[in-house]
């Protein structure tokens, strides 16, 4: 290769190649240090390796936050680091003329935004996407980034519009401890981990000041209710209120101290999160008054008794279940029905007995569940309660924070959205939140593009770009029409046939045959199919993959809840005015299956529609241990991270752009040793080009000279040299 850009042939002086190799070296060692470099794309040449190792010496010199194209990559430091969170700091990036002249920082995004709002240019609105990984640190950011804007966005001259934007400003953030206790859980991997994705729009007037917010909602985790991984927690809120609850609700709502639930495990953990009283206090700031914050604990300790109900096997079909006769669960279902006030009786019965109707005059048959079918609604009558609960806590939230529609013109949407998943098995979840990934990267491949193309036009050099992994064959493969894995599910939904987890493996498999985004891993122990996701291959096991679809909720158990006598009940669960309408359709007049799936895809192009009207800001949070410790950086999980955030995919796309980018200044120091070996002959446009490379523009651009890696062999031997191989 050296031989090629030095033009020399193999009898070349040595010489001519010694001195290329010390100009080389001083070439390298004038790079800046790495930690210096404040964006990933000045790292030259742009390869994992180099990028890998510029954030690593960056983390290790404590700086967090490193530039990466249109991205702001941010590490987490996993320790307090107050000076970088300043109001002072705040101020210091509000009152910048160039804010993107400072250190890169989670700040310079927000007054990018703020100053896109006012500037004025199409389109007004803006966006932050901010993914990562659990534990990486989006919610941190969030909740810094809404700090930023409730200072700047209040006028310093009028002290009055500052207090109506820190008024807003309290209620925001006050809306986080709330979602963080009934929306968040002590995982493996995070002690805090926000169980569903948020986005929030924050709304500005056109004095630029904050009037209010909106909170939008995905995808709640609602199975953790009743069921807890190894080693992980329920929702915080039940923690909070088994240890924070007073002497006399604890009497009331039925917990005694050291009492046992099943659904409650590890409470002997203490979390910083198991506070009780901010939660309490946050509730009363957004409108939630005592009363009915009682009456909500009340139905959650309800929820908790209701878990100890466990059904043993009847021995007999016509039987219903009886329950386990031990201590945990003796009591369980009147204490649940009591604090959920429901009639006892009725409520055994309809964890029990299944009632069908069939026939031409639609007779009511009743048949005893069997002791899984017991557990499944037992637990399904609590997921419905929880998720009816949160969502209602989210509309009083947004009726709490939102502005009236004339007093905000402009926003800026925050989307805090979980990363991209891949466990040893996968199942609905992870297909829905891989779908999303997938979604949000071709957006944010499209705009990276843009920018790029942006970026090259204003440099005079015309170019257009080689092939990218594009991502739709695999949306295609997801959601696409008129056959996807998502229209199978649905129609296996639809037709409501018994399945076996084989039978879906193979049907999927001779629907799909031929896509390229389609695996399967032929070790797999159990049926399932695999996508090639941008961010690497993940095989997701079919079995019970139709029935969470169809997450069936079984009619008597709404009808059940409707008749509760509980207030909170009342309003969750209204009663349907037209008894008629919640009759079991059969046959013909079934309509079609509302399924996880098409609720969340129908959410999911309502978040990008909203995107796509505003200008995307993207920060990626990177977690660069999974112990969370200070000062430790595995290589080998920070790279997994950057494949899954997609900036591999990013990193890949300007490789096969210009990855080189270098000042008139710094090529001429660079490259002067080449004019040493070989004095320019054929001289370009504008005069002298060395070696491949594309000539310089006339303009007094940023960019003196780029090289395609593809097309400059230069390119291709000082990348080489740089990673020393
Ligand atoms: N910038 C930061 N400075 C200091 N500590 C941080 C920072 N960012 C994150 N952390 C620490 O990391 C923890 C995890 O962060 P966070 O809860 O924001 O992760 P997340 O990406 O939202 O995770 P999940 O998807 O599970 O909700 C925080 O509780 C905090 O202790």
């Amino acid at each position: 290769m050296l031989q090629q850009a030095d033009g020399h042939g193999s009898g070349s002086d040595a010489h001519g190649g010694e001195a290329l190799r010390e100009g080389l070296q001083e070439f390298l060692g004038g790079e800046a240090s790495l930690q210096q470099l404040d964006d990933l794309t000045k790292v030259n040449p742009v390869t994992l390796e180099t990028v890998l190792r510029c954030l690593q010496a960056r983390y290790m010199a404590d700086t967090f936050y490193t530039n990466a194209g249109c991205t702001l990559v941010a590490l987490n430091p996993f320790k307090p680091v107050p000076q970088l969170y300043s109001p002072e700091l705040m101020r210091e990036y509000h009152a910048a003329s160039q804010p993107q002249t400072l250190k890169p920082h989670i700040f310079t995004v927000g007054e990018q935004t703020y100053r896109n709002v006012r500037s004025l240019i199409e389109p007004v609105n803006q966006s932050i996407v901010v993914s990562g990984e659990s534990g990486a640190g989006k919610t941190w950011t969030s909740r810094c980034l809404m700090k930023f804007y409730a200072m700047v966005a209040a006028s310093p001259t009028s002290w009055e519009s500052h207090k109506v934007a820190e008024r807003i400003e309290q209620r925001i953030l006050n809306s986080n401890p709330i979602m963080e206790a009934f929306g968040n859980a002590c995982t493996l991997r995070n002690n805090n981990s926000s169980r569903f994705g948020k986005f929030i729009q924050l709304q500005l007037n056109g004095a630029q000041q904050m009037t209010g917010a909106a909170v939008q909602t995905y995808l709640l985790e609602k199975t953790r209710v009743a069921c807890q991984a190894p080693s992980e927690r329920n929702f915080h809120i039940f923690y909070q209120i088994y240890k924070g609850a007073r002497a006399d609700e604890r009497v009331q709502w039925r917990l005694p101290e050291g009492a046992a639930f099943s659904w409650l495990p590890h409470p002997e953990r203490t979390l910083e999160e198991d506070c009780f009283e901010v939660t309490r206090e946050a509730m009363l700031h957004l409108g939630i008054d005592a009363p009915t914050q009682n009456n909500i604990f009340q139905a959650l300790a309800g929820l908790l008794h209701l878990g100890n109900t466990r059904f043993a096997d009847s021995g007999n079909e016509a039987q219903p279940c009886p329950l386990v006769d031990d201590a945990q669960c003796q009591g369980s279902v009147g204490t649940s029905a009591l604090l959920l006030g429901l009639p006892e009786d009725h409520l055994l019965e309809t964890l029990r007995i299944r009632t069908i109707r069939a026939g031409r005059d639609q007779q009511v048959f009743r048949k005893p569940c069997s002791q899984a079918e017991c557990d499944t609604r037992r637990d399904c009558l609590a997921k419905l309660v929880y998720a009816r609960l949160f969502d209602w806590l989210v509309s009083v939230i947004n009726s709490s924070i939102c502005a009236t529609p004339d007093s905000w013109t402009t926003f800026i949407g925050l989307l805090d959205v979980y990363g991209f998943e891949s466990f040893p098995n996968n199942s609905l979840e992870q297909l829905c939140i891989n779908y999303a990934n997938e979604k949000l990267q071709q957006h944010f491949v499209a705009h990276y593009l843009r920018a790029q193309q942006e970026e090259y036009a204003v440099e005079g050099l015309a170019w257009s770009f080689v092939s990218y992994q594009d991502n739709q064959p695999c949306l295609d493969l997801i959601e696409g029409s008129p056959v996807s894995i998502c229209s199978l599910l649905n129609e296996e939904c639809r037709l409501n046939r018994p399945s076996s987890a084989a039978q879906l493996q193979t049907r999927i498999e001779s629907a799909l045959t031929g896509r390229p985004r389609l695996g399967r891993d032929r070790l797999s122990p159990e049926p399932s199919f695999t996508v090639l996701h941008y961010a690497g291959p993940v095989r997701y096991s079919t079995a019970g993959l139709v029935e969470k679809n169809k997450d069936p909720v079984p009619l008597e158990l709404t009808r059940l809840l409707q008749q509760s006598q509980d207030p909170l009940l009342k309003v969750l669960f209204p009663a349907d005015p037209e008894e008629k309408s919640q009759e079991e359709p059969s046959g013909q007049n079934r309509a079609p299956v509302l399924t996880v799936v098409s609720k969340f895809k129908a959410s999911l192009e309502q978040l990008l529609q909203v995107l796509h009207s505003t200008t995307p800001h993207y920060i990626r949070c990177i977690k660069p241990n999974s112990q969370a410790q200070v000062q430790i950086f595995h290589r080998e999980e920070v790279l997994s991270q950057l494949e899954a955030c997609g900036l591999v995919e990013t990193i890949h796309i300007s490789a096969a752009g210009f990855p080189i980018r270098v000042s008139h200044r710094n090529f001429l120091e660079r490259y002067k040793l080449l004019r040493r070996l070989r004095p320019a002959t054929t001289p370009g446009p504008h005069g002298p080009c060395p070696a491949g490379g594309q000539s310089a523009p006339r303009a007094p651009g940023r960019l003196c000279c780029c090289f395609s890696s593809a097309a400059s062999p230069l390119a291709t031997a000082v990348s080489r040299e740089a990673l020393g191989s």
